[in-house]
Protein backbone atom coordinates (compact mmCIF):
# COMPACT_ATOMS: atom_id res chain seq x y z
CA UNK A 1 0.00 0.00 0.00
CA UNK A 2 1.16 3.47 -0.93
CA UNK A 3 1.95 6.40 1.65
CA UNK A 4 0.45 9.93 1.88
CA UNK A 5 2.87 11.91 -1.09
CA UNK A 6 4.75 14.71 0.77
CA UNK A 7 5.86 18.65 -0.89
CA UNK A 8 9.59 18.49 -0.54
CA UNK A 9 10.77 18.89 3.00
CA UNK A 10 12.78 22.18 1.87
CA UNK A 11 9.67 24.24 0.53
CA UNK A 12 8.36 26.93 2.61
CA UNK A 13 5.76 26.75 5.11
CA UNK A 14 3.46 30.00 5.69
CA UNK A 15 0.68 30.08 8.40
CA UNK A 16 -2.67 31.55 5.96
CA UNK A 17 -6.40 32.02 6.84
CA UNK A 18 -8.02 31.03 4.60
CA UNK A 19 -11.24 32.86 3.29
CA UNK A 20 -12.89 31.40 0.02
CA UNK A 21 -13.17 28.87 -2.33
CA UNK A 22 -11.25 28.79 -5.63
CA UNK A 23 -12.39 27.25 -8.46
CA UNK A 24 -10.63 23.91 -8.96
CA UNK A 25 -11.20 23.11 -5.49
CA UNK A 26 -8.51 25.36 -3.63
CA UNK A 27 -9.26 27.49 -0.97
CA UNK A 28 -7.91 31.09 -0.77
CA UNK A 29 -5.91 33.10 1.51
CA UNK A 30 -3.43 35.97 1.53
CA UNK A 31 -0.48 35.62 3.48
CA UNK A 32 0.57 39.73 5.61
CA UNK A 33 2.56 40.69 3.27
CA UNK A 34 -0.37 40.43 0.70
CA UNK A 35 0.71 37.59 -1.29
CA UNK A 36 -2.56 35.28 -2.54
CA UNK A 37 -2.16 31.60 -1.31
CA UNK A 38 -3.79 29.25 -3.10
CA UNK A 39 -4.03 26.02 -0.22
CA UNK A 40 -4.89 22.98 -1.41
CA UNK A 41 -6.52 20.65 1.46
CA UNK A 42 -8.01 23.37 3.28
CA UNK A 43 -11.38 24.41 4.04
CA UNK A 44 -12.49 28.23 3.88
CA UNK A 45 -12.52 29.58 7.68
CA UNK A 46 -9.97 27.57 8.45
CA UNK A 47 -6.65 28.93 9.80
CA UNK A 48 -3.50 26.57 8.38
CA UNK A 49 -0.10 25.51 8.20
CA UNK A 50 1.26 25.27 4.71
CA UNK A 51 4.12 23.95 2.71
CA UNK A 52 4.19 25.90 -0.38
CA UNK A 53 5.02 23.94 -3.54
CA UNK A 54 5.00 26.53 -6.55
CA UNK A 55 6.19 30.17 -6.99
CA UNK A 56 6.62 30.80 -10.27
CA UNK A 57 3.74 33.04 -10.76
CA UNK A 58 3.94 36.89 -9.85
CA UNK A 59 0.55 37.37 -8.58
CA UNK A 60 0.35 34.05 -6.14
CA UNK A 61 1.64 31.07 -4.59
CA UNK A 62 0.01 27.70 -4.25
CA UNK A 63 0.60 25.48 -1.19
CA UNK A 64 -0.70 22.66 0.51
CA UNK A 65 -2.01 22.61 4.03
CA UNK A 66 0.33 20.48 6.38
CA UNK A 67 -1.24 20.95 9.70
CA UNK A 68 -5.13 22.58 10.40
CA UNK A 69 -4.32 24.82 13.04
CA UNK A 70 -8.08 26.25 13.47
CA UNK A 71 -10.27 23.47 11.99
CA UNK A 72 -13.92 24.24 10.02
CA UNK A 73 -16.58 23.01 11.44
CA UNK A 74 -17.40 21.20 8.15
CA UNK A 75 -14.24 18.92 8.52
CA UNK A 76 -14.85 15.37 8.48
CA UNK A 77 -12.42 12.38 8.19
CA UNK A 78 -11.82 11.73 4.99
CA UNK A 79 -14.50 10.05 3.37
CA UNK A 80 -12.17 8.11 0.33
CA UNK A 81 -9.66 5.51 0.97
CA UNK A 82 -7.96 6.49 -1.83
CA UNK A 83 -7.79 10.12 -1.54
CA UNK A 84 -6.13 9.27 2.50
CA UNK A 85 -3.30 7.61 0.18
CA UNK A 86 -2.59 10.04 -2.25
CA UNK A 87 -4.28 9.40 -5.40
CA UNK A 88 -6.26 12.54 -7.00
CA UNK A 89 -9.56 11.04 -7.50
CA UNK A 90 -11.40 12.58 -4.12
CA UNK A 91 -9.87 15.91 -3.89
CA UNK A 92 -13.03 17.32 -1.85
CA UNK A 93 -13.17 14.23 0.42
CA UNK A 94 -12.51 16.25 3.78
CA UNK A 95 -15.15 18.14 3.52
CA UNK A 96 -18.85 17.33 4.57
CA UNK A 97 -20.45 16.80 0.85
CA UNK A 98 -23.48 19.53 1.76
CA UNK A 99 -20.69 21.76 2.68
CA UNK A 100 -18.54 20.87 -0.13
CA UNK A 101 -21.82 21.84 -2.50
CA UNK A 102 -22.12 25.34 -1.14
CA UNK A 103 -18.74 25.76 -1.86
CA UNK A 104 -19.21 24.66 -5.71
CA UNK A 105 -21.78 27.00 -6.04
CA UNK A 106 -19.57 30.27 -4.49
CA UNK A 107 -16.61 28.93 -6.56
CA UNK A 108 -18.84 28.37 -9.83
CA UNK A 109 -20.67 32.29 -8.99
CA UNK A 110 -17.14 33.59 -8.34
CA UNK A 111 -16.07 32.50 -11.52
CA UNK A 112 -18.83 33.69 -13.68
CA UNK A 113 -18.35 37.25 -12.18
CA UNK A 114 -14.60 37.48 -12.67
CA UNK A 115 -14.55 35.57 -16.04
CA UNK A 116 -17.52 35.71 -17.05
CA UNK A 117 -18.15 39.67 -16.12
CA UNK A 118 -21.84 39.24 -14.85
CA UNK A 119 -23.44 40.50 -11.87
CA UNK A 120 -23.61 38.12 -8.80
CA UNK A 121 -27.58 39.53 -9.03
CA UNK A 122 -27.77 38.61 -12.59
CA UNK A 123 -26.59 34.78 -11.43
CA UNK A 124 -29.01 34.17 -8.54
CA UNK A 125 -32.11 35.80 -11.35
CA UNK A 126 -30.67 32.71 -13.75
CA UNK A 127 -31.43 30.30 -11.17
CA UNK A 128 -34.35 31.04 -9.44
CA UNK A 129 -35.83 27.85 -8.45
CA UNK A 130 -39.65 28.02 -9.58
CA UNK A 131 -41.13 25.38 -7.52
CA UNK A 132 -38.55 26.85 -4.31
CA UNK A 133 -39.52 30.99 -5.03
CA UNK A 134 -38.79 31.84 -1.57
CA UNK A 135 -35.32 30.37 -1.90
CA UNK A 136 -32.43 32.84 -1.07
CA UNK A 137 -30.94 34.30 -3.95
CA UNK A 138 -27.85 31.44 -4.67
CA UNK A 139 -26.71 29.49 -7.39
CA UNK A 140 -27.72 26.35 -5.10
CA UNK A 141 -25.47 23.13 -6.50
CA UNK A 142 -28.14 20.52 -7.07
CA UNK A 143 -27.72 16.68 -5.70
CA UNK A 144 -28.41 14.07 -8.15
CA UNK A 145 -28.10 11.14 -5.65
CA UNK A 146 -28.39 11.02 -1.97
CA UNK A 147 -25.24 9.97 -1.15
CA UNK A 148 -21.90 11.50 -2.40
CA UNK A 149 -20.67 7.59 -2.96
CA UNK A 150 -21.84 5.46 -4.92
CA UNK A 151 -22.38 7.12 -7.99
CA UNK A 152 -19.70 6.38 -10.96
CA UNK A 153 -20.63 3.69 -13.19
CA UNK A 154 -17.79 4.38 -15.69
CA UNK A 155 -14.21 4.93 -14.13
CA UNK A 156 -10.76 4.16 -15.38
CA UNK A 157 -7.72 2.52 -13.50
CA UNK A 158 -4.06 2.49 -14.53
CA UNK A 159 -1.73 -0.99 -14.36
CA UNK A 160 1.47 -0.59 -12.81
CA UNK A 161 4.97 -2.35 -13.68
CA UNK A 162 3.38 -5.34 -11.38
CA UNK A 163 0.36 -5.70 -13.03
CA UNK A 164 -1.68 -4.05 -10.49
CA UNK A 165 -4.23 -1.71 -11.13
CA UNK A 166 -4.74 1.44 -9.14
CA UNK A 167 -5.88 5.31 -9.65
CA UNK A 168 -2.91 7.81 -10.28
CA UNK A 169 -1.65 9.65 -7.44
CA UNK A 170 -2.18 13.70 -7.30
CA UNK A 171 -0.74 15.21 -10.29
CA UNK A 172 1.56 12.14 -10.78
CA UNK A 173 2.63 8.94 -12.97
CA UNK A 174 2.66 6.83 -10.10
CA UNK A 175 -0.37 4.74 -8.45
CA UNK A 176 -2.28 4.17 -5.42
CA UNK A 177 -2.86 0.70 -5.46
CA UNK A 178 -4.65 -1.51 -2.56
CA UNK A 179 -7.24 0.60 -1.41
CA UNK A 180 -10.30 1.73 -3.68
CA UNK A 181 -12.36 4.86 -4.48
CA UNK A 182 -15.80 5.18 -3.24
CA UNK A 183 -16.97 6.69 -6.34
CA UNK A 184 -18.11 3.89 -8.45
CA UNK A 185 -20.95 2.03 -7.63
CA UNK A 186 -21.30 -0.85 -5.30
CA UNK A 187 -19.69 -3.79 -6.90
CA UNK A 188 -17.87 -1.93 -9.55
CA UNK A 189 -14.00 -2.60 -8.32
CA UNK A 190 -14.74 -5.57 -6.63
CA UNK A 191 -11.99 -8.41 -7.14
CA UNK A 192 -9.94 -6.31 -9.02
CA UNK A 193 -7.02 -6.25 -6.65
CA UNK A 194 -6.58 -9.85 -6.33
CA UNK A 195 -6.08 -9.74 -10.46
CA UNK A 196 -3.09 -9.29 -12.57
CA UNK A 197 -3.00 -6.86 -15.30
CA UNK A 198 -1.00 -5.75 -18.20
CA UNK A 199 1.77 -3.34 -16.88
CA UNK A 200 1.12 -0.40 -18.31
CA UNK A 201 -2.40 -0.80 -19.24
CA UNK A 202 -5.76 1.06 -18.52
CA UNK A 203 -8.58 -0.55 -17.73
CA UNK A 204 -12.27 0.69 -18.75
CA UNK A 205 -14.90 -0.34 -16.30
CA UNK A 206 -18.72 -0.23 -16.59
CA UNK A 207 -21.84 -0.98 -14.73
CA UNK A 208 -24.52 -1.03 -17.31
CA UNK A 209 -28.47 -0.66 -16.71
CA UNK A 210 -28.24 -3.87 -15.30
CA UNK A 211 -25.58 -3.73 -13.01
CA UNK A 212 -23.58 -5.83 -15.09
CA UNK A 213 -19.67 -5.13 -15.08
CA UNK A 214 -17.73 -4.70 -17.92
CA UNK A 215 -13.91 -4.48 -17.83
CA UNK A 216 -12.17 -3.47 -21.05
CA UNK A 217 -8.21 -2.98 -21.39
CA UNK A 218 -6.33 -1.07 -23.75
CA UNK A 219 -2.50 -1.50 -24.34
CA UNK A 220 -0.34 0.37 -23.03
CA UNK A 221 -0.11 3.78 -24.80
CA UNK A 222 2.80 4.45 -27.41
CA UNK A 223 5.24 7.16 -25.87
CA UNK A 224 3.61 10.84 -26.06
CA UNK A 225 5.82 12.69 -29.57
CA UNK A 226 7.05 16.02 -30.15
CA UNK A 227 4.60 18.79 -31.34
CA UNK A 228 4.84 21.59 -33.75
CA UNK A 229 3.88 24.94 -32.13
CA UNK A 230 1.23 24.98 -34.05
CA UNK A 231 -0.79 21.68 -32.45
CA UNK A 232 0.03 22.94 -29.07
CA UNK A 233 -2.63 24.10 -26.51
CA UNK A 234 -5.43 22.08 -24.76
CA UNK A 235 -7.86 21.97 -27.83
CA UNK A 236 -5.17 20.11 -29.84
CA UNK A 237 -4.12 17.82 -27.21
CA UNK A 238 -7.53 16.34 -26.32
CA UNK A 239 -7.91 15.62 -30.34
CA UNK A 240 -4.51 13.79 -29.60
CA UNK A 241 -5.69 11.77 -26.77
CA UNK A 242 -8.68 11.38 -28.69
CA UNK A 243 -6.59 9.79 -31.70
CA UNK A 244 -3.96 7.82 -29.31
CA UNK A 245 -6.99 5.95 -27.79
CA UNK A 246 -8.84 5.02 -31.25
CA UNK A 247 -5.42 3.44 -31.81
CA UNK A 248 -4.91 1.48 -28.44
CA UNK A 249 -5.51 -2.06 -28.76
CA UNK A 250 -8.52 -3.57 -26.84
CA UNK A 251 -9.38 -6.79 -25.00
CA UNK A 252 -12.14 -7.30 -23.34
CA UNK A 253 -11.91 -8.92 -20.03
CA UNK A 254 -15.27 -9.27 -18.54
CA UNK A 255 -18.79 -8.84 -19.97
CA UNK A 256 -19.09 -7.50 -23.18
CA UNK A 257 -17.27 -4.32 -25.70
CA UNK A 258 -20.15 -2.48 -24.89
CA UNK A 259 -22.69 -1.82 -22.27
CA UNK A 260 -26.08 -0.64 -22.60
CA UNK A 261 -27.43 2.48 -20.67
CA UNK A 262 -30.70 3.60 -20.65
CA UNK A 263 -32.28 7.32 -20.40
CA UNK A 264 -36.27 7.35 -20.16
CA UNK A 265 -37.35 4.66 -22.99
CA UNK A 266 -34.38 4.82 -24.93
CA UNK A 267 -31.41 2.48 -24.57
CA UNK A 268 -27.97 2.91 -25.75
CA UNK A 269 -24.68 0.50 -26.34
CA UNK A 270 -21.45 2.18 -25.85
CA UNK A 271 -18.66 0.92 -26.13
CA UNK A 272 -17.04 0.19 -22.91
CA UNK A 273 -14.17 2.54 -23.97
CA UNK A 274 -16.36 5.37 -25.29
CA UNK A 275 -18.38 8.20 -23.23
CA UNK A 276 -21.36 8.14 -21.15
CA UNK A 277 -21.56 10.41 -18.34
CA UNK A 278 -19.78 9.43 -14.84
CA UNK A 279 -22.90 10.07 -12.81
CA UNK A 280 -25.38 7.10 -12.83
CA UNK A 281 -28.46 9.65 -12.69
CA UNK A 282 -26.81 12.52 -15.02
CA UNK A 283 -27.86 12.03 -18.20
CA UNK A 284 -31.69 11.49 -17.12
CA UNK A 285 -31.09 14.97 -15.35
CA UNK A 286 -29.69 16.96 -17.90
CA UNK A 287 -31.78 15.43 -20.37
CA UNK A 288 -34.65 16.48 -18.41
CA UNK A 289 -33.14 20.18 -17.94
CA UNK A 290 -32.39 20.73 -21.28
CA UNK A 291 -36.29 19.60 -22.31
CA UNK A 292 -37.70 21.72 -19.72
CA UNK A 293 -35.31 24.93 -20.88
CA UNK A 294 -36.14 24.19 -24.57
CA UNK A 295 -40.24 24.04 -23.24
CA UNK A 296 -39.88 26.89 -21.04
CA UNK A 297 -39.13 29.33 -24.82
CA UNK A 298 -41.49 29.84 -27.56
CA UNK A 299 -39.65 28.50 -30.22
CA UNK A 300 -41.18 28.07 -33.48
CA UNK A 301 -41.98 24.69 -34.84
CA UNK A 302 -41.50 22.36 -36.43
CA UNK A 303 -37.99 23.37 -35.34
CA UNK A 304 -34.14 22.03 -36.73
CA UNK A 305 -31.97 21.24 -34.39
CA UNK A 306 -28.24 20.66 -33.43
CA UNK A 307 -27.18 18.23 -30.98
CA UNK A 308 -23.66 19.60 -30.93
CA UNK A 309 -20.52 17.57 -29.29
CA UNK A 310 -23.67 15.36 -29.09
CA UNK A 311 -22.08 11.92 -28.40
CA UNK A 312 -25.11 9.15 -28.75
CA UNK A 313 -27.73 11.53 -28.74
CA UNK A 314 -29.21 11.94 -25.03
CA UNK A 315 -29.71 15.17 -25.89
CA UNK A 316 -31.21 14.73 -29.53
CA UNK A 317 -33.59 12.28 -27.63
CA UNK A 318 -34.75 15.18 -25.46
CA UNK A 319 -35.43 17.56 -28.11
CA UNK A 320 -37.67 14.50 -30.12
CA UNK A 321 -39.78 14.01 -27.34
CA UNK A 322 -39.95 17.80 -26.64
CA UNK A 323 -40.40 19.24 -30.16
CA UNK A 324 -42.40 16.68 -31.85
CA UNK A 325 -41.51 17.60 -34.99
CA UNK A 326 -38.78 18.61 -36.79
CA UNK A 327 -35.17 17.31 -37.89
CA UNK A 328 -32.14 17.00 -35.30
CA UNK A 329 -28.52 17.08 -36.30
CA UNK A 330 -26.41 15.23 -34.01
CA UNK A 331 -22.24 16.23 -34.81
CA UNK A 332 -19.63 14.35 -32.80
CA UNK A 333 -16.04 13.56 -33.72
CA UNK A 334 -16.47 9.81 -32.26
CA UNK A 335 -17.60 7.24 -34.58
CA UNK A 336 -19.13 5.00 -32.15
CA UNK A 337 -21.11 7.15 -30.51
CA UNK A 338 -22.41 7.93 -33.39
CA UNK A 339 -23.53 4.36 -34.41
CA UNK A 340 -24.98 4.10 -30.95
CA UNK A 341 -26.90 7.15 -32.30
CA UNK A 342 -27.90 5.83 -35.04
CA UNK A 343 -28.83 2.33 -33.82
CA UNK A 344 -31.32 4.30 -31.14
CA UNK A 345 -33.17 6.46 -33.68
CA UNK A 346 -33.00 3.91 -36.80
CA UNK A 347 -35.31 1.91 -34.27
CA UNK A 348 -38.01 5.59 -33.91
CA UNK A 349 -40.16 7.03 -36.47
CA UNK A 350 -37.86 10.75 -35.84
CA UNK A 351 -35.89 12.96 -38.26
CA UNK A 352 -32.40 12.44 -36.20
CA UNK A 353 -29.13 12.48 -38.58
CA UNK A 354 -25.46 12.23 -37.31
CA UNK A 355 -22.58 14.12 -38.63
CA UNK A 356 -18.94 13.28 -38.11
CA UNK A 357 -16.12 15.58 -37.65
CA UNK A 358 -14.89 18.46 -36.05
CA UNK A 359 -17.79 20.43 -34.85
CA UNK A 360 -16.36 24.01 -35.82
CA UNK A 361 -16.47 22.27 -39.00
CA UNK A 362 -19.68 20.28 -39.71
CA UNK A 363 -21.77 23.14 -38.77
CA UNK A 364 -20.48 25.25 -41.43
CA UNK A 365 -22.76 23.36 -43.86
CA UNK A 366 -25.97 21.82 -41.62
CA UNK A 367 -29.09 23.57 -42.15
CA UNK A 368 -29.73 26.82 -40.08
CA UNK A 369 -31.41 25.44 -36.62
CA UNK A 370 -34.24 26.83 -34.11
CA UNK A 371 -32.74 25.22 -31.82
CA UNK A 372 -28.82 24.43 -30.85
CA UNK A 373 -27.70 22.33 -27.86
CA UNK A 374 -24.24 22.44 -27.06
CA UNK A 375 -21.89 20.23 -24.67
CA UNK A 376 -18.68 20.56 -25.21
CA UNK A 377 -15.23 18.95 -23.77
CA UNK A 378 -13.51 20.72 -20.65
CA UNK A 379 -12.05 22.86 -23.11
CA UNK A 380 -15.24 24.57 -23.90
CA UNK A 381 -16.53 25.38 -27.33
CA UNK A 382 -14.81 28.74 -27.82
CA UNK A 383 -14.77 31.65 -30.06
CA UNK A 384 -14.72 30.17 -33.36
CA UNK A 385 -17.49 27.37 -32.84
CA UNK A 386 -19.72 30.42 -30.88
CA UNK A 387 -18.76 32.79 -34.07
CA UNK A 388 -20.49 30.17 -36.10
CA UNK A 389 -23.67 29.15 -33.92
CA UNK A 390 -24.34 32.83 -33.58
CA UNK A 391 -24.37 33.81 -37.41
CA UNK A 392 -26.97 30.91 -37.95
CA UNK A 393 -29.68 32.78 -35.46
CA UNK A 394 -30.90 30.38 -33.43
CA UNK A 395 -33.71 30.81 -31.14
CA UNK A 396 -32.93 28.43 -28.89
CA UNK A 397 -29.43 27.67 -27.01
CA UNK A 398 -28.64 25.49 -24.38
CA UNK A 399 -25.03 25.73 -23.49
CA UNK A 400 -23.80 22.20 -21.27
CA UNK A 401 -21.00 22.93 -19.60
CA UNK A 402 -18.19 20.45 -17.35
CA UNK A 403 -15.39 23.02 -16.69
CA UNK A 404 -16.90 26.44 -14.93
CA UNK A 405 -14.45 28.64 -16.08
CA UNK A 406 -14.82 27.88 -19.59
CA UNK A 407 -18.37 27.55 -19.23
CA UNK A 408 -18.44 31.38 -18.18
CA UNK A 409 -16.13 32.09 -21.00
CA UNK A 410 -18.34 30.53 -23.80
CA UNK A 411 -21.90 32.37 -21.88
CA UNK A 412 -19.46 36.04 -22.14
CA UNK A 413 -19.00 34.92 -25.84
CA UNK A 414 -22.47 34.31 -26.42
CA UNK A 415 -23.76 37.36 -24.63
CA UNK A 416 -21.20 39.87 -26.41
CA UNK A 417 -22.66 38.60 -29.93
CA UNK A 418 -26.11 39.63 -28.80
CA UNK A 419 -27.48 36.57 -26.51
CA UNK A 420 -28.79 36.92 -23.22
CA UNK A 421 -28.49 34.32 -20.56
CA UNK A 422 -32.19 33.19 -19.03
CA UNK A 423 -32.05 30.09 -17.05
CA UNK A 424 -29.26 27.87 -15.01
CA UNK A 425 -28.47 25.03 -13.68
CA UNK A 426 -25.56 23.34 -12.03
CA UNK A 427 -25.36 19.76 -10.42
CA UNK A 428 -23.28 18.19 -8.23
CA UNK A 429 -22.48 15.85 -10.77
CA UNK A 430 -19.01 15.01 -9.36
CA UNK A 431 -19.54 14.38 -5.21
CA UNK A 432 -16.86 14.36 -3.29
CA UNK A 433 -14.62 16.59 -6.15
CA UNK A 434 -14.24 20.25 -7.04
CA UNK A 435 -15.98 19.82 -10.70
CA UNK A 436 -19.86 20.57 -11.53
CA UNK A 437 -21.99 20.57 -14.24
CA UNK A 438 -23.73 23.55 -15.32
CA UNK A 439 -26.44 24.29 -18.42
CA UNK A 440 -27.51 27.62 -19.29
CA UNK A 441 -30.49 28.65 -21.53
CA UNK A 442 -29.56 31.35 -23.95
CA UNK A 443 -32.11 33.63 -26.56
CA UNK A 444 -31.39 36.41 -28.89
CA UNK A 445 -31.43 39.89 -26.85
CA UNK A 446 -34.68 40.37 -28.96
CA UNK A 447 -36.13 37.39 -27.30
CA UNK A 448 -36.05 39.45 -23.84
CA UNK A 449 -36.50 42.92 -25.01
CA UNK A 450 -32.89 43.95 -24.57
C1 LIG B 1 -18.92 16.00 -22.73
S1 LIG B 1 -19.09 14.83 -24.03
C2 LIG B 1 -20.81 14.98 -24.33
C3 LIG B 1 -21.47 13.87 -25.06
C4 LIG B 1 -23.00 13.85 -25.01
N1 LIG B 1 -23.59 15.17 -25.15
C5 LIG B 1 -23.50 13.17 -23.76
O1 LIG B 1 -23.99 13.85 -22.85
O2 LIG B 1 -23.40 11.92 -23.69
C6 LIG B 1 -18.31 15.64 -25.32
C7 LIG B 1 -18.39 14.95 -26.68
O3 LIG B 1 -17.77 15.81 -27.61
C8 LIG B 1 -17.03 15.04 -28.54
N2 LIG B 1 -16.01 16.00 -29.04
C9 LIG B 1 -14.99 16.54 -28.35
N3 LIG B 1 -14.37 17.48 -29.10
C10 LIG B 1 -15.03 17.53 -30.28
C11 LIG B 1 -14.89 18.32 -31.45
N4 LIG B 1 -13.94 19.25 -31.54
N5 LIG B 1 -15.75 18.13 -32.47
C12 LIG B 1 -16.71 17.18 -32.39
N6 LIG B 1 -16.90 16.42 -31.29
C13 LIG B 1 -16.08 16.59 -30.26
C14 LIG B 1 -16.55 13.84 -27.79
O4 LIG B 1 -16.38 12.75 -28.66
C15 LIG B 1 -17.72 13.62 -26.80
O5 LIG B 1 -18.66 12.69 -27.33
Amino acid sequence: MSSTPQPPLTAPVVTVRVDRPANGGDAVGRLDDGRVVFVRGAIPGETVAARVVDTRAESFWRAEAIDILDPSPHRVDMICPAATHGAGCCDLAFIEPGHARTLKAQALEDVLVRVGHFAADRVHDWCADDANPDAPPAIGIRSLSDDATGWRVRTRLAVDAAGRSGQHRFHSGDLVVGVDCVQPVAGLLDGLDDRRFTPGAELAIVADAADRRHITELAPAAPPQRHSRRDRGRSAAQRRRRSVESRRATTVLEGDAAARHRVGEREWSIPVTGFWQAHRMAPTRYAQTVAEFVASTDVSRPATCWDLYGGAGVFAGALVDTLDTGEVHIVDSDAAALAAADAVFAEEDSSVATHRGEVADVIKSLPAPEVVVLDPPRTGAGTRVIDRIVAASPQVVVHVGCDAARFARDLALFTERGYAVTRMRAFDAFPLTHHVEAIALLVPNAAVGV
